[in-house]
């Protein structure tokens, strides 16, 4: 496994307050990760950090092999970094903001020419090349930020919360180019509070809450490790969750019960073994209850992210 992002415990105070608490994580090479945690968790500061902007208080923070501070310029040739407020000139067109972001990072000419038309293309944006940015929706205005951090075509992309306050279609379509990007090699980190986004993208993921790092891991190995399973059982039967032994603990949600368990599959069979047997109950639905991110965090914190 080869690893781009090494940051070891990672410090960073603002007064009083640790905004990253001896923070430590790795980033396989070619993977979409997730830093999932809660508004103020430290997300955008971890970032910040990573690429140079921010100065750390303690820890280290490598990127492929390069030491984020001291080799800062040859860190950022490699990198291309989406910050939550997006920067761009309003009163010029997607193509000059484009030409301008080119500029910082020494590409001209033909070269120049040539990536405005791809990254155009990758986010969807050809027909709109030449108007001003101040007439597009907020989706659109995200999307030719995201083609700006493109246009060196960095081996490592950094999005902070890029689908905040934007249309469906924009998500969809910033969804399928980092899938896109990922499948041609790119590393993606990818910030949210969305835990759907998170399950939707990403490989591996670390779970942060004030200042610290709760869990991190592949999202299955998290799923099998803090979200506790369960089977979902809809009849029109009374029914008795207590006479199953397995059942740790059981409520009702929609139109049937929830039955928690560690072992769903034998629950499963031994209810339908006894339906069998007796005819005792109607079963209209029974099926396994997909783990989310939402029990990990409510595992791991005894809080709702959604809080
Ligand atoms: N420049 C700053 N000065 C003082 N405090 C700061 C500064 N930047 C961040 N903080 C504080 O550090 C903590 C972490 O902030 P950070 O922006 O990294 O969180 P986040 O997880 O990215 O959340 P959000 O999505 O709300 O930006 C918060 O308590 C925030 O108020």
């Amino acid at each position: 496994m080869e690893t781009v992002v090494d940051i070891h415990q990672l410090k960073k105070q603002f007064g009083s307050k640790a905004a990253l608490d001896d923070v430590t994580f790795s980033i396989r090479k070619g993977s979409c990760f997730g830093l999932l945690g809660p508004n103020g968790a430290g997300k955008s500061t971890a970032m910040k950090i990573l690429t140079g902007i921010l100065p750390a208080d303690g820890g280290s923070v490598r990127v492929f092999g390069l030491d984020a501070v001291r080799q800062r310029q040859a860190v950022q040739r490699q990198v291309g970094y989406v910050p939550q407020e997006i920067t761009l000139y309003d009163k010029l067109s997607a193509t000059d903001n484009l030409k301008f972001f080119g500029g910082l990072y020494g590409i001209k000419g033909g070269l120049l020419k040539t990536r405005m038309d791809e990254v155009l293309r990758e986010t969807g944006l050809l027909d709109r090349a030449n108007d001003p940015v101040k007439t597009f929706s907020g989706g659109m205005k995200r999307r030719i930020n995201i083609a700006c951090a493109l246009l060196h075509q960095p081996k490592l992309l950094i999005l902070d919360e890029p689908t905040v306050g934007i249309d469906p279609q924009s998500r969809n379509h910033i969804f399928d180019m980092i899938r896109h990007l990922r499948d041609s090699g790119v590393t993606i980190i990818y910030s949210t509070h969305y835990m759907e986004e998170v399950e939707a993208l990403c490989d591996d993921i670390a779970i942060i809450d004030r200042g610290k790092v709760i869990a991190q891991g592949h999202l299955q190995d998290l799923f099998d490790h803090f979200a506790q399973k369960a089977v979902y059982l809809e009849t029109d039967r009374p029914f008795h969750p207590e006479s199953f032994a397995s059942i740790k603990k059981s409520y009702t949600r929609d139109r049937g019960w929830v039955l928690e368990t560690d072992q769903p599959l034998s629950v499963m069979r031994s209810i339908l073994d006894r339906n069998e047997a007796d005819q005792s109950l109607k079963i209209n639905a029974i099926e396994m209850v997909k783990p989310s991110l939402e029990d990990v965090f409510l595992s791991l914190t005894g809080t709702s992210l959604r809080d």
